[in-house]
């Protein structure tokens, strides 16, 4: 079993497995009939590990093996002036709206955690998100823009991969569609707490600013969660390329990063912080790595994730690093001086789910079932020999056994 993000790739990236079964689809039980194909991912490599004394200073290049699914770092990079202009070129002219942008920037953020902290964590092998594996905890911290939003709907797709996601979003937009992503988690049951758990709330405005943008009043003290939680992944998503360096993040953001950096001490390195597009608090186009703002020095990631391009800071950066955020058009990259690139599609199943046709391709099994079925349940009514009290009998005991197995794959999350 491997460190997840301290791990160097493995040179058989490519291995995959595949499994699939089914249940029957039974006349008397209508049965869904499903088959769960999963692939390993490869893994992308760390080339040194975080510490933060050697961050900015030279550190000799690790050179990974060999693995085709890293992308060279010649992708271009795009400084905080053009990252906002090419936002919001994206939503005039190929007339991307934030929400299509926001939706796959959160998706490629939950990808590239469930491979950080699934699959690779699995050895490389994952055999289906909904299995019998232990559910994996993840913290999302929220901050009040649109980097709060990629973390909002990472934190609804986790919860769709079987991951048990925690959303901490102390100031909440009154934006439309911010309370509707905020509805969404909550409709999954992804509890919404006002703070890193483990730290006092510091925050005296977010109420009067949640009370000025009309925000539920009831959530205020909502931090029920156990201080002492244990969380396999925070996932750092407080400020993007918006944040201005030239002043300290202001509370209740401030108490937010310094939270996820004392959550993370308290965890002991048993726990991977993640930052979408921008460590928060970091300076964006400072690429010496030296130039976050003071509550965010220590806030150093085991994982990037940067959206569209990486931002001149990345040149700084010694950890995984992500390219996520599938929008740009030949024109407008070539215009910003980016590279895009081709994603593999190796996985294959993170947005569908393959179903076996009840009968056409099931497993030998459910088919043989089906044989013995028709043979003698057809039988049975005519068939003084077979007692109806044996046949209600193996039928309970089949109709429990089947939805074992379809809990099985399908977890909690029916
Ligand atoms: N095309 C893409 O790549 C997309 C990226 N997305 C994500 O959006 C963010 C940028 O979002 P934006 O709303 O412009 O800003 P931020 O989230 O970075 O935060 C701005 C927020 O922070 C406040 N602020 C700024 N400086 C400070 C400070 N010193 N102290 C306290 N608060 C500060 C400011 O007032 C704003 O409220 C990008 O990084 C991506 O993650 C989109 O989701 C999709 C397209
Ligand atoms: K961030």
């Amino acid at each position: 079993r491997r460190s997840p993000h301290r791990s160097l790739p493995s040179s058989s990236y490519s291995s995959s497995s595949s499994s699939s079964s089914s249940l029957a689809s039974l006349p008397a039980y209508a049965m869904a009939s499903a088959s769960f194909r999963s692939q390993s991912k490869s893994s992308l490599a760390a080339s040194s590990a975080n510490d933060p004394s050697v961050l900015g200073a030279l550190v000799p290049p690790v050179l990974p093996e060999r693995d085709d699914t890293r992308i060279a770092m010649d992708v271009g990079y795009l400084n905080a002036r053009d990252a906002a202009a090419l936002d919001a070129e994206l939503m005039s002219s190929p007339g991307f709206s934030l929400e299509q942008l926001m939706e796959l920037a959160g998706l490629a953020v939950a990808e590239a955690v469930y491979d950080v902290v699934v699959v690779d964590d699995d050895g490389g092998d994952d055999d289906g998100v909904c299995g019998n594996r232990k559910k994996k905890r993840a913290l999302l911290v929220c901050g009040p823009g649109n980097n709060g939003g990629d973390g909002l709907v990472a934190a609804r797709h986790l919860c769709h991969f079987g991951i048990d996601a925690t959303v901490v979003y102390p100031v909440r937009s009154s934006k439309a569609h911010f309370v509707n992503l905020v509805r969404q988690c909550e409709d999954l049951g992804i509890p919404i707490l006002d703070r890193v758990p483990g730290t006092t709330n510091t925050n005296t405005t977010t109420t009067a600013i949640e009370a000025d943008e009309g925000g539920d009043d009831d959530e205020d003290d909502d931090n029920e969660e156990d201080d002492d939680s244990h969380y396999d992944v925070i996932v750092d998503a407080v400020f993007g390329f918006s944040f201005r360096p030239g002043s300290e993040p202001r509370e209740p953001f401030a108490s937010a990063i310094s939270g996820m950096m004392d959550m993370r001490r308290r965890l002991d390195g048993s726990t991977i912080l993640v930052s979408v597009d921008v460590p928060s608090g970091w300076d964006v186009d400072g690429d010496d790595g030296k130039t976050m703002t003071t509550t965010a020095a220590n806030l150093v990631p085991d994982v990037l994730v940067s959206l569209t391009a990486p931002k001149p800071f990345v040149k700084s950066f010694r950890g995984r690093h992500f390219i996520g955020g599938r929008f740009l058009p030949p024109a407008l990259a070539e215009k910003y001086g980016i590279r895009t690139m081709e994603v593999k599609m190796d996985r294959g199943d993170d947005s569908h789910r393959e179903t076996l046709d009840p009968g056409v391709d099931s497993d030998d099994w459910a088919a043989q079932y089906q044989e013995y079925l028709d043979e003698n349940v057809v039988q049975a009514g005519i068939d003084a020999d077979i007692k109806d009290e044996e046949v209600d009998d193996w039928t309970v005991q089949y109709a429990k056994y089947c939805e074992e197995r379809e809990s099985e794959f399908f977890g909690t999350n029916r």
